[in-house]
Protein backbone atom coordinates (compact mmCIF):
# COMPACT_ATOMS: atom_id res chain seq x y z
CA UNK A 1 0.00 0.00 0.00
CA UNK A 2 2.72 2.70 0.79
CA UNK A 3 4.43 2.18 -2.40
CA UNK A 4 1.45 2.12 -4.13
CA UNK A 5 1.09 5.44 -2.68
CA UNK A 6 4.75 6.76 -3.39
CA UNK A 7 4.26 5.14 -7.35
CA UNK A 8 0.79 7.51 -7.32
CA UNK A 9 2.62 10.83 -6.13
CA UNK A 10 5.46 10.37 -8.46
CA UNK A 11 2.69 9.69 -11.77
CA UNK A 12 1.24 12.79 -9.98
CA UNK A 13 4.64 14.69 -10.21
CA UNK A 14 5.46 14.21 -13.49
CA UNK A 15 2.16 15.50 -14.79
CA UNK A 16 2.62 18.61 -16.64
CA UNK A 17 -0.54 19.97 -15.56
CA UNK A 18 -1.35 21.47 -12.20
CA UNK A 19 -3.17 19.77 -9.61
CA UNK A 20 -4.69 20.76 -6.25
CA UNK A 21 -7.28 18.76 -4.49
CA UNK A 22 -9.67 20.41 -2.31
CA UNK A 23 -12.11 19.52 0.53
CA UNK A 24 -15.97 20.47 0.47
CA UNK A 25 -15.18 24.01 2.00
CA UNK A 26 -12.20 24.83 -0.05
CA UNK A 27 -8.90 23.67 1.80
CA UNK A 28 -6.14 22.21 -0.47
CA UNK A 29 -5.18 19.32 0.55
CA UNK A 30 -2.70 18.50 -1.88
CA UNK A 31 -0.72 19.89 -4.77
CA UNK A 32 1.40 17.94 -7.73
CA UNK A 33 5.14 19.07 -8.04
CA UNK A 34 4.07 21.48 -11.28
CA UNK A 35 1.40 23.11 -9.58
CA UNK A 36 4.30 24.26 -6.75
CA UNK A 37 7.29 24.97 -9.86
CA UNK A 38 4.24 27.15 -11.69
CA UNK A 39 3.81 29.18 -8.42
CA UNK A 40 7.70 29.32 -7.67
CA UNK A 41 8.33 30.38 -11.36
CA UNK A 42 5.60 32.87 -11.49
CA UNK A 43 6.27 34.15 -7.95
CA UNK A 44 2.76 34.30 -7.80
CA UNK A 45 2.20 33.16 -3.43
CA UNK A 46 5.42 31.55 -3.89
CA UNK A 47 7.06 29.78 -0.83
CA UNK A 48 3.35 29.17 0.33
CA UNK A 49 2.11 26.02 2.27
CA UNK A 50 -0.31 25.42 -0.03
CA UNK A 51 -1.91 22.56 1.70
CA UNK A 52 -3.23 24.98 4.66
CA UNK A 53 -4.91 27.36 2.14
CA UNK A 54 -8.28 27.97 1.21
CA UNK A 55 -9.08 28.02 -2.97
CA UNK A 56 -12.24 29.17 -2.70
CA UNK A 57 -10.54 32.26 -0.82
CA UNK A 58 -7.91 32.37 -3.12
CA UNK A 59 -10.99 32.89 -6.00
CA UNK A 60 -12.70 35.05 -3.56
CA UNK A 61 -10.23 37.88 -3.42
CA UNK A 62 -9.11 37.48 -6.86
CA UNK A 63 -13.13 38.51 -7.28
CA UNK A 64 -12.86 41.54 -5.25
CA UNK A 65 -10.01 42.76 -7.09
CA UNK A 66 -11.95 42.98 -9.66
CA UNK A 67 -10.67 39.69 -11.89
CA UNK A 68 -13.89 38.39 -13.51
CA UNK A 69 -12.54 35.21 -14.26
CA UNK A 70 -11.80 34.69 -10.71
CA UNK A 71 -15.25 35.22 -9.36
CA UNK A 72 -16.50 32.56 -12.36
CA UNK A 73 -13.78 29.78 -10.89
CA UNK A 74 -15.45 30.49 -7.37
CA UNK A 75 -18.72 30.09 -8.85
CA UNK A 76 -18.15 27.36 -10.97
CA UNK A 77 -16.01 25.07 -7.85
CA UNK A 78 -18.45 25.74 -5.78
CA UNK A 79 -21.15 24.69 -7.68
CA UNK A 80 -19.60 20.86 -8.43
CA UNK A 81 -19.12 20.89 -4.81
CA UNK A 82 -22.83 20.95 -4.08
CA UNK A 83 -24.07 18.78 -6.90
CA UNK A 84 -25.76 20.95 -8.66
CA UNK A 85 -23.16 20.49 -11.51
CA UNK A 86 -20.93 17.03 -12.27
CA UNK A 87 -18.09 19.12 -13.65
CA UNK A 88 -16.69 22.56 -13.98
CA UNK A 89 -14.20 23.71 -17.07
CA UNK A 90 -13.25 27.43 -17.68
CA UNK A 91 -10.88 29.14 -19.75
CA UNK A 92 -8.78 31.91 -18.50
CA UNK A 93 -6.27 33.93 -19.81
CA UNK A 94 -3.01 34.16 -17.24
CA UNK A 95 -0.39 36.03 -19.20
CA UNK A 96 2.93 36.96 -17.54
CA UNK A 97 5.07 39.96 -18.34
CA UNK A 98 6.82 38.47 -21.41
CA UNK A 99 4.53 36.27 -22.84
CA UNK A 100 0.62 35.44 -23.92
CA UNK A 101 -0.93 32.78 -21.91
CA UNK A 102 -4.20 30.94 -21.69
CA UNK A 103 -5.09 28.01 -19.48
CA UNK A 104 -8.19 25.54 -18.68
CA UNK A 105 -9.09 24.57 -15.34
CA UNK A 106 -11.51 22.01 -14.70
CA UNK A 107 -13.04 20.52 -11.40
CA UNK A 108 -14.59 16.88 -10.92
CA UNK A 109 -15.33 15.65 -7.90
CA UNK A 110 -14.21 11.90 -6.20
CA UNK A 111 -14.82 10.18 -2.60
CA UNK A 112 -12.44 8.64 -0.30
CA UNK A 113 -13.03 7.20 3.38
CA UNK A 114 -17.03 9.30 2.41
CA UNK A 115 -15.46 12.54 2.59
CA UNK A 116 -15.75 14.22 -0.33
CA UNK A 117 -13.17 15.69 -2.56
CA UNK A 118 -12.36 17.71 -5.72
CA UNK A 119 -9.46 17.57 -7.83
CA UNK A 120 -8.93 20.70 -9.50
CA UNK A 121 -6.38 21.12 -12.60
CA UNK A 122 -4.99 23.62 -15.19
CA UNK A 123 -3.73 22.96 -17.82
CA UNK A 124 -1.57 25.26 -19.83
CA UNK A 125 -3.45 25.77 -23.38
CA UNK A 126 -1.21 28.63 -25.04
CA UNK A 127 -0.34 26.87 -28.12
CA UNK A 128 -3.61 25.78 -29.30
CA UNK A 129 -5.39 29.32 -28.04
CA UNK A 130 -2.84 30.97 -30.45
CA UNK A 131 -3.47 28.90 -33.42
CA UNK A 132 -7.22 29.99 -33.04
CA UNK A 133 -6.79 33.59 -32.62
CA UNK A 134 -4.67 33.08 -35.60
CA UNK A 135 -7.60 31.27 -37.63
CA UNK A 136 -9.68 33.80 -35.99
CA UNK A 137 -7.26 36.56 -37.82
CA UNK A 138 -7.21 35.10 -41.08
CA UNK A 139 -10.84 35.10 -41.19
CA UNK A 140 -10.95 38.77 -40.21
CA UNK A 141 -8.69 39.28 -43.30
CA UNK A 142 -9.24 40.72 -46.61
CA UNK A 143 -7.68 38.37 -48.80
CA UNK A 144 -6.61 40.56 -51.43
CA UNK A 145 -5.48 43.55 -49.98
CA UNK A 146 -4.36 42.05 -46.47
CA UNK A 147 -6.92 44.67 -44.65
CA UNK A 148 -9.68 43.60 -42.48
CA UNK A 149 -12.99 42.67 -44.26
CA UNK A 150 -16.68 43.76 -43.87
CA UNK A 151 -16.91 41.06 -41.48
CA UNK A 152 -14.49 42.54 -39.28
CA UNK A 153 -15.29 45.90 -39.69
CA UNK A 154 -19.18 45.57 -38.81
CA UNK A 155 -17.36 44.33 -35.22
CA UNK A 156 -15.62 46.87 -35.00
CA UNK A 157 -18.05 49.44 -35.17
CA UNK A 158 -19.90 47.75 -32.87
CA UNK A 159 -16.81 47.63 -29.89
CA UNK A 160 -15.84 50.87 -30.89
CA UNK A 161 -19.65 52.56 -30.73
CA UNK A 162 -20.06 50.85 -27.24
CA UNK A 163 -17.08 52.06 -26.09
CA UNK A 164 -17.18 55.57 -27.26
CA UNK A 165 -21.37 55.85 -25.51
CA UNK A 166 -19.08 54.01 -21.85
CA UNK A 167 -16.58 56.94 -22.63
CA UNK A 168 -18.85 59.77 -23.92
CA UNK A 169 -16.74 60.50 -26.81
CA UNK A 170 -17.57 60.92 -30.38
CA UNK A 171 -17.09 58.65 -33.39
CA UNK A 172 -16.52 59.32 -36.99
CA UNK A 173 -17.23 56.61 -39.54
CA UNK A 174 -15.65 57.11 -43.31
CA UNK A 175 -16.57 55.90 -46.33
CA UNK A 176 -14.46 55.43 -49.08
CA UNK A 177 -15.33 54.82 -52.82
CA UNK A 178 -12.73 55.01 -55.51
CA UNK A 179 -13.97 56.78 -58.65
CA UNK A 180 -14.68 55.44 -61.65
CA UNK A 181 -12.80 52.57 -60.63
CA UNK A 182 -14.36 50.52 -63.70
CA UNK A 183 -12.46 52.47 -65.95
CA UNK A 184 -9.35 51.29 -64.44
CA UNK A 185 -9.98 47.96 -64.86
CA UNK A 186 -11.17 48.44 -68.73
CA UNK A 187 -7.93 50.11 -69.93
CA UNK A 188 -5.26 48.28 -67.51
CA UNK A 189 -6.89 45.42 -66.95
CA UNK A 190 -8.16 43.50 -63.58
CA UNK A 191 -4.45 42.98 -61.94
CA UNK A 192 -3.72 46.35 -62.29
CA UNK A 193 -7.26 46.65 -60.48
CA UNK A 194 -6.13 44.39 -58.09
CA UNK A 195 -2.78 46.63 -57.40
CA UNK A 196 -4.15 49.56 -56.95
CA UNK A 197 -6.73 48.13 -53.88
CA UNK A 198 -3.93 46.93 -52.46
CA UNK A 199 -1.51 50.08 -52.64
CA UNK A 200 -4.67 52.02 -51.47
CA UNK A 201 -5.67 49.73 -48.55
CA UNK A 202 -1.54 49.58 -47.63
CA UNK A 203 -2.25 53.89 -47.26
CA UNK A 204 -5.27 53.65 -45.51
CA UNK A 205 -3.63 51.17 -43.07
CA UNK A 206 -0.61 53.22 -42.22
CA UNK A 207 -3.03 55.86 -41.64
CA UNK A 208 -4.78 53.93 -39.34
CA UNK A 209 -1.84 53.32 -36.75
CA UNK A 210 -3.89 53.74 -33.58
CA UNK A 211 -5.43 51.60 -31.30
CA UNK A 212 -8.71 53.37 -31.91
CA UNK A 213 -8.76 53.54 -35.78
CA UNK A 214 -9.93 50.58 -37.58
CA UNK A 215 -9.89 50.37 -41.17
CA UNK A 216 -11.17 47.70 -43.91
CA UNK A 217 -12.18 46.30 -47.17
CA UNK A 218 -15.70 47.32 -47.05
CA UNK A 219 -16.49 46.11 -50.89
CA UNK A 220 -15.22 45.60 -53.95
CA UNK A 221 -13.74 49.46 -54.49
CA UNK A 222 -14.94 50.67 -50.85
CA UNK A 223 -12.97 50.89 -47.87
CA UNK A 224 -14.48 52.19 -44.26
CA UNK A 225 -12.27 54.14 -41.53
CA UNK A 226 -13.65 53.80 -38.19
CA UNK A 227 -12.31 56.49 -35.59
CA UNK A 228 -13.23 56.07 -32.26
CA UNK A 229 -12.63 59.23 -29.66
CA UNK A 230 -12.39 61.66 -32.55
CA UNK A 231 -14.72 64.35 -33.57
CA UNK A 232 -15.23 65.55 -37.43
CA UNK A 233 -12.51 68.01 -37.63
CA UNK A 234 -10.01 65.64 -36.43
CA UNK A 235 -11.63 62.84 -38.60
CA UNK A 236 -11.52 65.14 -41.38
CA UNK A 237 -7.92 66.07 -41.20
CA UNK A 238 -7.05 62.02 -41.49
CA UNK A 239 -8.99 62.20 -44.50
CA UNK A 240 -7.93 64.67 -46.47
CA UNK A 241 -4.41 63.32 -45.47
CA UNK A 242 -5.45 59.73 -47.17
CA UNK A 243 -6.78 62.21 -50.16
CA UNK A 244 -3.53 63.57 -50.77
CA UNK A 245 -1.76 60.20 -50.15
CA UNK A 246 -4.21 58.75 -52.83
CA UNK A 247 -3.47 61.18 -55.26
CA UNK A 248 0.53 60.96 -54.70
CA UNK A 249 0.01 57.40 -55.78
CA UNK A 250 -0.63 58.91 -58.77
CA UNK A 251 -2.19 55.51 -60.48
CA UNK A 252 -3.26 55.96 -63.83
CA UNK A 253 -6.92 55.78 -64.90
CA UNK A 254 -6.80 57.48 -68.22
CA UNK A 255 -10.05 57.41 -69.40
CA UNK A 256 -11.64 58.80 -65.96
CA UNK A 257 -13.96 61.73 -66.43
CA UNK A 258 -12.67 63.39 -63.15
CA UNK A 259 -8.74 63.02 -63.80
CA UNK A 260 -6.61 60.98 -65.47
CA UNK A 261 -5.26 59.02 -62.07
CA UNK A 262 -7.14 57.57 -59.51
CA UNK A 263 -9.11 59.62 -57.17
CA UNK A 264 -11.78 59.01 -54.04
CA UNK A 265 -14.97 60.04 -52.73
CA UNK A 266 -15.62 60.04 -49.02
CA UNK A 267 -18.66 59.83 -46.95
CA UNK A 268 -17.80 61.16 -43.61
CA UNK A 269 -20.41 61.36 -40.40
CA UNK A 270 -19.51 61.78 -36.87
CA UNK A 271 -21.74 61.11 -33.85
CA UNK A 272 -21.67 61.34 -29.61
CA UNK A 273 -23.15 58.23 -29.22
CA UNK A 274 -26.60 58.15 -26.82
CA UNK A 275 -28.89 55.38 -26.39
CA UNK A 276 -31.68 56.53 -28.75
CA UNK A 277 -28.40 56.69 -31.68
CA UNK A 278 -27.22 53.70 -33.35
CA UNK A 279 -24.36 52.23 -35.43
CA UNK A 280 -26.38 51.26 -38.32
CA UNK A 281 -27.45 54.85 -38.10
CA UNK A 282 -24.29 56.28 -38.45
CA UNK A 283 -23.09 53.53 -41.34
CA UNK A 284 -25.93 54.54 -42.93
CA UNK A 285 -25.40 58.33 -43.38
CA UNK A 286 -21.71 57.97 -44.14
CA UNK A 287 -23.18 56.13 -46.93
CA UNK A 288 -25.58 58.42 -47.81
CA UNK A 289 -22.71 60.98 -47.78
CA UNK A 290 -20.65 59.11 -50.29
CA UNK A 291 -23.81 58.80 -52.87
CA UNK A 292 -24.29 62.78 -52.52
CA UNK A 293 -20.15 63.56 -53.18
CA UNK A 294 -20.54 61.14 -56.02
CA UNK A 295 -23.27 62.97 -57.24
CA UNK A 296 -21.43 66.21 -56.38
CA UNK A 297 -18.74 65.20 -59.17
CA UNK A 298 -16.79 62.67 -57.29
CA UNK A 299 -13.20 63.11 -55.75
CA UNK A 300 -14.50 64.96 -52.79
CA UNK A 301 -16.16 64.91 -49.58
CA UNK A 302 -18.98 65.23 -47.79
CA UNK A 303 -19.89 65.62 -44.06
CA UNK A 304 -22.03 65.60 -41.43
CA UNK A 305 -22.33 65.29 -37.57
CA UNK A 306 -25.38 64.29 -36.12
CA UNK A 307 -27.16 66.86 -33.19
CA UNK A 308 -28.32 65.75 -29.78
CA UNK A 309 -31.72 65.38 -31.35
CA UNK A 310 -30.68 62.82 -34.07
CA UNK A 311 -30.81 65.33 -36.70
CA UNK A 312 -27.92 65.13 -39.58
CA UNK A 313 -25.88 68.55 -39.79
CA UNK A 314 -24.36 68.95 -43.08
CA UNK A 315 -21.11 70.34 -42.41
CA UNK A 316 -19.75 71.96 -46.04
CA UNK A 317 -16.10 73.55 -45.09
CA UNK A 318 -13.93 73.00 -41.93
N1 LIG B 1 -9.63 44.54 -60.10
C1 LIG B 1 -10.65 44.41 -59.27
N2 LIG B 1 -11.82 45.00 -59.56
C2 LIG B 1 -12.83 44.89 -58.69
C3 LIG B 1 -12.73 44.15 -57.51
N3 LIG B 1 -13.92 44.23 -56.84
C4 LIG B 1 -14.74 44.98 -57.59
N4 LIG B 1 -14.08 45.39 -58.70
C5 LIG B 1 -14.59 46.20 -59.82
O1 LIG B 1 -14.89 47.51 -59.36
C6 LIG B 1 -15.78 48.09 -60.34
C7 LIG B 1 -16.78 48.95 -59.63
O2 LIG B 1 -17.54 49.57 -60.63
P1 LIG B 1 -18.70 50.56 -60.32
O3 LIG B 1 -19.52 50.03 -59.17
O4 LIG B 1 -19.40 50.83 -61.60
O5 LIG B 1 -18.00 51.83 -59.75
P2 LIG B 1 -16.95 52.80 -60.39
O6 LIG B 1 -16.56 52.42 -61.78
O7 LIG B 1 -15.82 52.93 -59.41
O8 LIG B 1 -17.76 54.13 -60.48
P3 LIG B 1 -18.18 55.10 -59.30
O9 LIG B 1 -18.09 54.34 -58.02
O10 LIG B 1 -19.59 55.47 -59.63
O11 LIG B 1 -17.22 56.24 -59.34
C8 LIG B 1 -16.39 46.94 -61.11
O12 LIG B 1 -15.92 46.96 -62.43
C9 LIG B 1 -15.88 45.69 -60.41
O13 LIG B 1 -15.63 44.62 -61.28
C10 LIG B 1 -11.49 43.50 -57.23
O14 LIG B 1 -11.29 42.83 -56.21
N5 LIG B 1 -10.48 43.66 -58.13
Amino acid sequence: MEESAEFMHLVLNSIEEHIAVIDVSGVICFVNQSWLNFGDENQCLSNQNWTEMNYLNICDQASSAGDDFGHQAGAGIRKVISGQINSYSLEYPCHSDEEHRWFIMHVSPFEFNKANYFVITHQDVTERKLAELAVKELVRLDGLTDIYNRRAFDEFLQQEWVLCLTLQQPISLAVIDLDHFKQLNDSYGHLAGDDCLKQIAQRLKKLSDSPRFWCARYGGEEFALIMGNTDVVAAKQVCDEFTEQIHRLNIPNIDSPVKPYITASIGLAEVRPTDQSNAVNLLNQADTLLYTAKEKGRNRIEISCQTPDLEWNQVSVI
